[in-house]
């Protein structure tokens, strides 16, 4: 990739009057829902920005695909369709693409060029991280990503920089705006799951192709850049165990209410003896948990250190404008560390701890079974757990269960079982104890084979109990 010879200048601090000083020059590539915000935030606010920087902060360029749609709040002449071009006059650029390419050629474009970057592309980061983070290095130019976990959620400064002196040993949260919404919506209006993605999409929270956010991709790469800034380990989105909720329905959303829970997105990263582990999938939540009051496009992080103890961080996860305050605030960084010619602190992997495989993750389970209603079928369920080291808390059987359990219709058996003709069938919520994630696999492999068995319903994780 070719790169301009001479790298851009750095103002020098000065005594001269705010407006006479050197400008720090900034390209900003994308206009979409948060850089079309940055863009409006940048130009509305650029006196405060400047004296909080020591020197004005000029938007030189926007990068756009279509030079032809106009742009709420942005001169046309600033709008051009040449992004390399634009990133050899920046001394900051902005990246809002999304995306792997061009949004990788041009962040590395930059930094050999010796200008600082931001970005809010956790795709990219998960994937590419340690390529992006050795050209900044190597340039002596700032990387910044606050916007990239939990949108305007200061989080990746706090957990790199004021935690820098203690040791983190859990990291856990709701980090996706989209499916937070998503699941809201389904469990307070009944919404189904793809109208409340659409929703979301028309409401700026989802990413371009809102797999990422249904699937649990973007949530995993959050979890990867969380983790390793926490544990001081590179750890990739491809290491990151990973469950969306797509499979959740509105059955589980019910069932999740009715036996004192909610439905969340969660990310997990931690710390154990062997090594760190990270996973995203979805959990019942008690709610009565902080988690469980978590609503809307609304993140919240978890964050438990040896010695700060727990930390709560709580804000708006998605959406142009909170976004885009997280993306301005590592752009005023930057500009203020060019001014300086220094730059901020950056990754640190020293620690290097294995990345543990997903089957080692421990936590709690609820499995929701039906099962033929006859004497010594608890009991034969009882035994496949205890076989496979699995602890029970707690068994309900919806039929003996009062308020605010209703009693349930017998269901239809799963395809292929043979119930006898008129054969009851009753619904167990078995919730367990702590077990290994591989053992669960085992005991939920062994009841689907269980004569009395008719249907697991769900598997689902218990967390924060
Ligand atoms: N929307 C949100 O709430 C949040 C988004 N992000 C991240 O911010 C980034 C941008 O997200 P959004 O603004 O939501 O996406 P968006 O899809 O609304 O905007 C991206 C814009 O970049 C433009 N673009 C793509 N390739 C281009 C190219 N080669 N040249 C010029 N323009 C190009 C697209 O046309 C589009 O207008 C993504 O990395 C996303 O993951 C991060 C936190 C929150
Ligand atoms: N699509 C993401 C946007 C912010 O990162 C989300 O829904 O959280
Ligand atoms: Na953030």
């Amino acid at each position: 990739m070719p790169a301009a010879a001479s790298p851009p200048a750095v103002p020098a601090p000065s005594d001269a009057p705010l407006h006479e000083r050197t400008p720090v020059r900034v390209a900003l590539l994308g206009c979409g829902v948060v850089g079309s915000q940055v863009a409006n935030l940048l130009l509305e606010q650029s006196p405060d920005l400047g004296a909080r920087v020591g020197a004005p902060l000029q938007l030189v360029g926007v990068a756009v695909r279509d030079l032809t749609r106009p742009r709420d709040g942005v001169p046309a002449e600033l709008l051009t369709d040449d992004a390399e071009a634009l990133v050899d006059t920046a001394d900051i650029v902005v990246e809002l693409m999304g995306g792997i390419e061009p949004a990788r050629g041009l962040i590395l474009r930059a930094l050999a060029r010796g200008a600082s970057v931001v970005t809010a592309n956790k795709q990219l980061l998960a994937e590419q991280g340690p390529v992006l983070f050795e050209a900044a290095d190597a340039a002596r130019a700032d990387l910044s990503f606050e916007a990239a976990v939990a949108g305007a959620i200061p989080i990746v400064r706090p957990v790199r920089e004021s935690l820098a002196g203690d040791q983190v040993n859990r990291v856990l949260g709701i980090v996706n705006g989209t499916t937070n919404y998503v699941l809201d919506e389904m469990t307070t209006q009944g919404m189904d799951l793809d109208d409340a993605v659409k929703r979301a999409q028309e409401l700026g929270y989802a990413e371009a192709d809102p797999t990422a956010d249904v699937d649990g991709f973007d949530a995993a790469a959050k979890a990867a850049i969380l983790a390793s800034l926490a544990f001081h380990t590179r750890v990739s989105i491809h290491q990151v165990a990973r469950e969306g909720i797509r499979g959740i329905t509105s059955d589980d959303v019910d069932w999740a209410r009715r036996t004192g829970y909610v439905l969340k997105l969660l990310a997990i990263a931690e710390r154990t003896g062997e090594g760190v582990a990270a996973r995203v999938h979805p959990a019942l939540v008690p709610t009565d948990h902080p988690l469980a009051a978590v609503r809307g496009a609304f993140n919240a992080v978890f964050v438990e250190a040896e010695g700060a103890g727990p930390l709560m961080f709580y804000g708006q996860g998605a959406g142009g404008r909170p976004t885009a305050s997280a993306v301005l605030g590592d752009v005023v960084s930057a500009a203020r560390d060019r001014l300086i010619g220094g730059k901020g602190p950056q990754e640190s992997a020293y620690a290097s701890l294995p990345v543990l495989p997903s089957d080692a993750a421990v936590t709690r389970y609820q499995v929701r079974l039906e099962v033929a209603d006859r004497t010594g079928v608890l009991a034969q369920v009882a035994g496949v757990l205890a076989e496979h080291g699995v602890s029970i808390d707690t068994v309900r059987q919806s039929e003996a269960l009062t308020a605010p359990f209703e009693a349930e219709p017998a269901s239809e058996p799963a395809p292929g079982a043979v119930p006898d003709e008129g054969e009851p069938v009753a619904r167990l919520v078995i919730t367990t104890h702590a077990a290994r994630e591989a053992s669960l696999a085992a005991t939920v492999a062994a009841l689907e084979g269980l004569e009395p068995v008719r249907q697991i319903t769900s598997v689902l994780r218990v967390e924060g109990v």
